[in-house]
């Protein structure tokens, strides 16, 4: 999973004068202006008692005066609650429509994560009586489609033209959260949805949704929401399926129900990240309206304040005694462990097992995995059922686990904004945090730079008692024999279980690998 390589390209012009959001005061509930009664029961209900300070500056610039004008960026640290800061001024927005229609749109990269942001406004926008759906193919379509679209209720006895029953369908939900894939498909085949009424449109951990075309849903969407005036986006109708045509969601210029008379609101794009991208070509996919920055402090890149960081000297060869030796002088704190790899995260889970004296549960989380097993896998760790997961990077940006108090980068992270996406997942909404690195003499001065980038002046070394270093070295090759049988049965099923033709390119592939 590669990240761009930080090259100086030129940064644009409104990127250079940010709203520095951290001149912002934590702000109590009841001296927020504007905030409705009924939200802010919900709030305290949350037990959130003040804003942070990224959601009073993005309260500041979408309720009020001048509300939603411009498009926002926000870049602002792991765990400083970017969520409820697009989520409660949106909800506010919303709280005064008459008629339920989707209104509200927010895309993520994994299902995990959309649950987790359902959460957020699930809690927050019944208050006001809005809706919140969720498109992430966690249910069947059927059924998905059945909790967001409401069908009429036709009269016993008469005959409908099946023609005619799109216009009659209308939407259950007033905000829907979705991965690209799900919400494509709704695009593509669901009777009744529709884009055309969109005000909101929220593009969280947007550096990882740009590098991702995720079936072209970013340029369809918006040749989607543009108003018959604006006209397609000339760059992006090629991506358009002709079928689209026939869908006739192109929003309507006019006047809107429900908004008391008023024009139909422009969509405003709110795109977020603690590492937002500056990279003009890739910003341009947005197709941003005067967009406006909001950054925390002067540098690019920021790690939360508690967080500690700390490096450990050890050989290659001898990282799992190292880990387990970190693992246990842990205790049962939660923890993350990152692996470079998927296939490295499920061999170092498998081994880490193999020592019966770490009193851990510990589970794998990664893309190999069926989502349902992830999915299982985080409720454990969220309950505490499982203190250590070993994780690869892709599935745990924005992941939000109340207790992590330590990450472990196994594998050196190859760039700074891995390390800050994986210590992210500790040290959140001010609490104190470590992030442990492992390293190899030969990474030492590669760690450096990327400190250096990421703005940590400090980073001690970490060490663990020898005694326990030296009594895991007598279980040490017994834990890998077992590994390697262990490997070696689940090749032998997985090729049973291949079809012959792939089980023959599989056996060469090994073979010429070998070779080599
Ligand atoms: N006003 C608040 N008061 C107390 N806790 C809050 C408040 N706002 C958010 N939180 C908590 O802060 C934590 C981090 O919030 P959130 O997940 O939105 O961070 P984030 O900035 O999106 O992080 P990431 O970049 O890693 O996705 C959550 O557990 C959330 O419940």
């Amino acid at each position: 999973m590669g990240e761009p390589r930080q090259e100086s390209v030129p940064v644009l012009p409104w990127m250079r004068q940010p709203v520095d959001v951290s001149q912002c005061e934590e702000c109590p509930l009841d001296l927020l202006p504007c905030l409705d009664p009924r939200l802010m029961v919900a709030l305290q209900e949350l037990g959130f008692s003040s804003l942070f300070p990224v959601q009073v500056g993005v309260w500041q610039e979408t309720i009020g005066p001048g509300a939603f004008e411009r498009d926002l960026c926000i870049n602002s640290p792991t765990g400083s609650g970017k969520t409820l800061a697009y989520a409660l001024p949106i909800v506010q927005a919303l709280s005064n429509r008459t008629v339920r229609c989707l209104r509200a749109l927010v895309v993520l990269p994994t299902r995990d994560l959309a649950l987790q942001v359902k959460e957020v406004f699930a809690a927050i926008a019944p208050a006001v009586g809005l809706s919140v759906g969720l498109a992430v193919g966690q249910s069947s379509v059927a059924d998905e489609i059945s909790k967001l679209i409401k069908r009429p209720k036709l009269e016993a006895g008469i005959c409908y033209d099946p023609d005619d029953l799109p216009q009659e369908l209308e939407s259950s939900v007033d905000i829907l959260v979705a991965t690209p894939g799900r919400l494509m498909d709704h695009i593509t085949s669901t009777k009744g949805f529709t884009l055309e009424h969109l005000c909101y449109l929220v593009v969280d951990e947007t550096d990882r949704m740009l590098r991702e075309a995720y079936q072209s849903w970013l340029p369809t969407v918006l040749n989607l929401t543009r108003s018959d005036e604006e006209g397609p986006i000339p760059c992006i109708t090629s991506f358009l399926p002709s079928a689209f045509g026939s869908l006739k969601t192109i929003r309507r210029c006019g006047v809107e129900k429900g908004f008391n008379g008023k024009p139909y609101p422009r969509l405003v794009k709110l795109v977020l990240s603690a590492t937002l991208t500056r990279d003009p070509s890739k910003l341009a996919q947005l197709d941003l309206h005067h967009p406006l920055l909001l950054t925390t402090g002067k540098r690019r890149y920021q790690v939360p304040e508690r967080l500690e960081s700390y490096s450990l000297m050890c050989e290659s060869k001898l990282k799992p005694l190292y880990l387990v030796a970190v693992l246990q002088s842990l205790g049962s704190e939660k923890c993350i462990v990152f692996t470079s790899s998927v296939e490295s995260t499920h061999r170092l889970c498998t081994l880490v097992n193999f020592f019966d004296d770490l009193k851990l549960n510990i589970k794998e989380y990664s893309g190999l995995q069926r989502q349902s097993v992830r999915s299982k896998t985080l409720k454990a760790f969220r309950e505490g059922k499982v203190q250590v997961l070993v994780s690869s990077d892709a599935m745990t940006r924005g992941m939000d686990v109340e207790g992590v108090r330590n990450v472990v980068n196994y594998d050196m992270p190859s760039y700074v904004k891995t390390y800050i996406h994986r210590a992210g997942r500790t040290a959140r909404a001010g609490q104190k945090g470590r992030c442990f690195t492992l390293l190899d003499k030969v990474e030492v001065k590669r760690f450096k730079k990327l400190l250096q980038k990421a703005g940590i002046d400090s980073c001690p070394s970490y060490s663990v008692p020898s005694d326990s270093l030296e009594s895991l070295r007598t279980i040490y090759p017994s834990a890998l024999e077992k590994l390697k049988e262990k490997v070696e049965s689940e090749t032998s099923k997985k090729l049973k279980l291949a079809p012959k033709s792939s089980r023959r390119s599989q056996a060469e592939g090994k073979k010429s690998r070998n070779d080599q």
